[in-house]
């Protein structure tokens, strides 16, 4: 008969996860619940930890998606599963935390965009983690600088903080694709092509989108309402800078590389990992510094 209680290899059950954390403060506040940060009592040690209620068999089995992917992605530039718990009918997922925050958050802090060096120390972790997502089939399908963190040695984690999971059901409904019918062609031909690999490609897109994001503060079309954002992406050119000439060859030339509209034109994530924007690289001392930046206004007593 039907095993009850299915066994989550990556989640520890019936133990009380706050016997060993304690809640330090409030990260953010999502529709799914809340993120805290945390310390745990006897290491230390720092952990964002965001709850999750599950009503039944079937979200748990949703929500596991997740945990198994942050099990398996263990790399420098994705956010790091430090234990997940089942208890009291909710998922508790502790990641480890990330100081800097959000790299949205320390552009709208410092109320300017990123410099160069800066953003070519992010887009070389950006892809090599979205290179290992992408050897293991995973779509991240949300990139923007929001689900960029930064640490203190200049390292960046990517993750997907959905905390804001009220405005990601808006967009949802925004990018409600309509029944069948009435489908255009073209986004048919999108639901189409299925079996090629095409997601993958959608995150370079994004990626050059959130390029865009860092330099200019906003992406494109950022003062459009989202409902006409959708028509203006799949009928404008490929975006630019908003000053190229104010950048160097290279970024520009890397960036027309991310944003390509057709799928199968666009280059891959490992294609890019080449680009001399990014394989020059070799120090994140911009990032250090950047860190320094946002945090000394809090040291400074
Ligand atoms: C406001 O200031 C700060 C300061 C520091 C931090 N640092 C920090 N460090 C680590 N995590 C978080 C975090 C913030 C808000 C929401 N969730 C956070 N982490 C988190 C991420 C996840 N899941 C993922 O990141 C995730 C989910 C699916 C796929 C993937 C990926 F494809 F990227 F691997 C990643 C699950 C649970 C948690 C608590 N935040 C955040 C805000």
């Amino acid at each position: 008969e039907k095993s009850k209680a299915k066994e989550y290899k990556n989640v520890t059950k019936d133990v009380d996860p706050m016997e060993n954390w304690v809640k330090v403060s409030e990260l953010g506040d999502g529709a799914f619940g809340k993120v805290y940060k945390t310390e745990h009592r006897e290491t230390g040690q720092l952990a964002a930890l965001k709850t999750v209620p599950v009503a039944d068999e079937t979200e748990m089995e949703d929500f596991m998606v997740e945990i198994d992917i942050l099990s398996e992605c263990k790399h420098d530039n994705i956010v790091g599963l430090h234990q997940a718990f089942f208890y009291d009918n909710q998922l508790w997922i502790f990641i480890e935390f990330c100081p800097g925050g959000a790299i949205d958050d320390i552009i709208l802090e410092l109320e300017k965009g990123l410099t160069e060096v800066q953003i070519q120390c992010i887009t070389k972790q950006l892809f090599e983690g979205l290179v290992f997502l992408h050897d293991q089939r995973i779509i991240h399908r949300d990139l923007k600088a929001g689900n960029i963190l930064l640490c203190p040695d200049g390292s960046i984690r990517l993750g997907d903080f959905g905390v804001s999971a009220i405005l990601k059901q808006r967009e949802k409904r925004y990018t409600f694709i309509g029944t069948p019918y009435w489908m255009a062609p073209e986004v048919v031909a999108c639901e189409a092509i299925k079996e090629e690999p095409y997601g993958v490609k959608a995150d370079v897109w994004s990626a050059g989108i959130t390029l865009i994001e860092m330099a200019d503060m906003f992406p494109p079309y950022h003062e459009t309402n989202p409902m006409r954002v959708l028509i203006r992406i799949t009928r404008s050119e490929p975006p630019i800078l908003a000053v190229p000439s104010h950048w160097s060859k290279d970024f520009n030339d890397f960036l027309s590389k991310c944003l390509v509209k057709a799928p199968s034109q666009r280059s891959s994530s490992r294609d890019l990992l080449s680009h001399s924007f990014i394989s020059s690289v070799n120090d994140y001392l911009p990032l250090r510094l950047l860190y320094c930046e946002v945090r000394a206004p809090v040291e400074e007593v």
